[in-house]
């Protein structure tokens, strides 16, 4: 007698059987992905004139004292540690570190916030400890209705804080609540945040160069 060994996960078990993908298909599903961000990539130029002024803004922010706090969640979540990560770090060349903290890297306030006021106050308790007058508060959000970043944004502006949305599609509750917002056209989640990532980039840009950060010299 033989034993079939073979055994399927619960995950497997528990849904309905799923036809296979063929190859011609899931390719086309990659091309049109693909295709879908050069689009929304050809649109951007639209945002350029605000995030350069932003560059500018934070510039004169940073001279002046200010911080930066980010936040997001899941993707949106990486999308501010990145742009922290830039600030705090570097970006091409080197520079002072700027202060700049992104809401959702500090697991212990995190999960306290979560767990004893609930998740829509994960971002807005901290923006409330952190954020000071001229402070500036970059808010990801692609679908713009997350509780806990609208919850945030309304922090920010309690506290004088200056709020800079990055959204997917405008207008939506979240650019209805910040100073100023990007809204990016594109259709879907993950084609907006792969926009909001060159964003990030661009701001990057825009901030050293307003600061005067400069290429090393090569002798
Ligand atoms: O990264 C992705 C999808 O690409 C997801 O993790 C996504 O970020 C999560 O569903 C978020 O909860 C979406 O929130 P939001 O961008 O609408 O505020």
């Amino acid at each position: 007698m033989s034993l079939d060994t073979t055994v399927s996960p619960p995950s497997a078990r528990a849904t309905e059987p799923v036809p296979p993908v063929r190859a011609s298909d899931r390719l086309a599903l990659v091309t049109d992905h693909l295709a879908a961000l050069a689009e929304a990539a050809g649109r951007a130029g639209a945002y350029a004139a605000t995030v350069s002024a932003w560059g500018a803004e934070l510039a004169r922010r940073y001279d002046a004292g200010a911080h930066l706090i980010a936040c997001g969640n899941g993707g949106s979540a990486a999308e501010a540690q990145h742009l922290t990560g830039e600030l705090v770090g570097r970006f091409r060349h080197d520079r002072r570190p700027l202060p700049a903290v992104a809401l959702s890297a500090d697991s212990a306030a995190h999960t306290a916030i979560a767990n004893d006021y609930g998740f829509d106050e994960v971002f807005a308790r901290q923006v409330t400890a952190w954020g000071r007058p001229g402070d500036v508060l970059v808010a990801f959000s692609t679908s713009g209705t997350s509780p806990n970043v609208l919850a945030a944004a309304r922090a920010g502006r309690r506290a004088g804080v200056s709020v800079w949305a990055l959204t997917g599609p405008g207008p939506n509750p979240l650019t209805a609540l910040a100073d100023e917002a990007v809204a990016v056209e594109a259709p879907t989640t993950a084609t907006v945040q792969e926009i909001h990532l060159s964003l990030v980039h661009a701001l990057c840009i825009a901030l050293d160069d307003a600061l005067g950060v400069q290429p090393p010299v090569v002798a």
